[in-house]
């Protein structure tokens, strides 16, 4: 099992090949075209540091709902700590595939995982050129025992970095929550406390034209948030893409579909995709913000005084099995995954 996941990962083989296997080029009509799309300015990027809390609510609340993406800088991590879980992140992806499968095959669980293209990639008709490793965002002993070894710091920086994170993420749900007009506490306990962390890497392409890092997708989450330090995240608005400016020690926060069902469609799941290029690797790391499997997920009773409820009441666990079940990367369905619990008819 160990041996057949090593010699998959894109990072085992990708600088032996001059073109793009078959079995990762995208049909025409699926293929990114346009590569270099504009980078956007106008994506906002928030001052935490602002001393203007209202100022600063209200910023992220447009960000929401216009882009469903902003980025925030002065938000109290450190530089050292963002480079140093850069760094680490690469050096893994970077280690010999052999060392990277068994480092991450400790867990009987699987929750702690290494894997390439997605977690479908037997049913897939075309692989994403990616290789990416997760596992759960909490720090105690009882997840920290699965993860890698090697590099040799990455349980010190991680464990770090994973509380950074958290503090982070509470700091973000509060100005959301109080955008919308719901209690500061709103987000936290359930709704957010089965945070998972994933480190995407996609190595250079011989032919970024042909292949996707990701596809057109939102995430299953409350919110994203993403380092990144190179060019290649998208997103779809207007029926255009635009791409995600790497703005140096930012963090791309952006929203999910559980957010989008809470806030009745206040703020909708953002539409992204990843596109690759042929000079450098690129490895993100994001810190994936979910609710507990038995919580409950369904539009904000506040939300609902004045516009009907848009979406019906379901478990996360529910909504998770709804999620896989609906969206096939064969086909282009975002929209069908909300599909299932909409009210609203549309
Ligand atoms: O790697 C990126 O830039 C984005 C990754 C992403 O969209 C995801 O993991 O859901
Ligand atoms: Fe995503």
């Amino acid at each position: 099992m160990e041996r057949i996941l090593d010699q998959k990962l894109v990072s085992s083989w990708f600088d032996v090949h001059q073109s793009v296997p078959e079995t990762y080029v995208f049909p025409p009509e699926k293929r990114p075209g346009k590569l270099n799309v504009p980078l956007c300015k106008s994506i906002p990027v928030v001052d935490l540091g602002s001393h203007d809390r209202r100022d600063t609510i209200q910023q992220i609340f447009k960000a929401s709902q216009d882009f469903g993406f902003f980025q925030v800088i002065n938000h109290g991590v450190s530089n050292k700590l963002i480079d140093d879980t850069i760094s680490v992140f690469k050096e893994f992806h970077e280690m010999p595939s052999k060392d990277k499968a068994r480092e991450c095959s400790k867990d009987p669980s699987r929750d702690c995982k290494l894997y390439t293209s997605s977690e479908n990639y037997a049913n897939e008709e075309v692989h994403y050129w990616r290789d990416a490793l997760t596992h759960p965002g909490h720090t105690s002993e009882k997840y920290l025992q699965y993860w890698p070894q090697k590099p040799t710091q990455y349980r010190d920086v991680v464990k770090r970095y994973l509380e950074e994170a958290r503090n982070l993420g509470a700091v973000i749900l509060e100005l959301l929550a109080e955008g919308l007009g719901l209690s500061a506490e709103f987000f936290n306990g359930g709704h957010s406390d089965s945070p998972m962390l994933l480190s995407n890497h996609y190595p250079p392409c011989p032919d970024p034209s042909l292949t996707l890092g990701l596809t057109k997708h939102r995430d299953p989450t409350l919110i994203t948030i993403l380092l990144q330090d190179t060019e290649g995240l998208q997103v779809f608005k207007d029926g255009n893409w635009i791409g995600v400016e790497p703005v140096s020690t930012a963090f791309v926060v952006n929203i999910g579909y559980v957010l989008q069902i809470i806030s009745n469609s206040k703020f909708k799941g953002a539409e992204h995709r990843v596109v690759t290029n042929s000079r450098v690797a690129r490895t993100t790391i994001a810190y994936l913000i979910y609710p507990s499997n038995e919580n409950l997920i369904e539009p904000a009773k506040a939300l609902c005084n004045q516009n009907p409820p848009l979406y019906q009441s379901l478990t996360f666990k529910e909504f998770l099995k709804n999620f896989k079940a609906n969206f096939k990367s064969k086909i282009d369905s975002t929209e069908a995954v909300l599909q299932t619990i909409s009210l609203s008819g549309s």
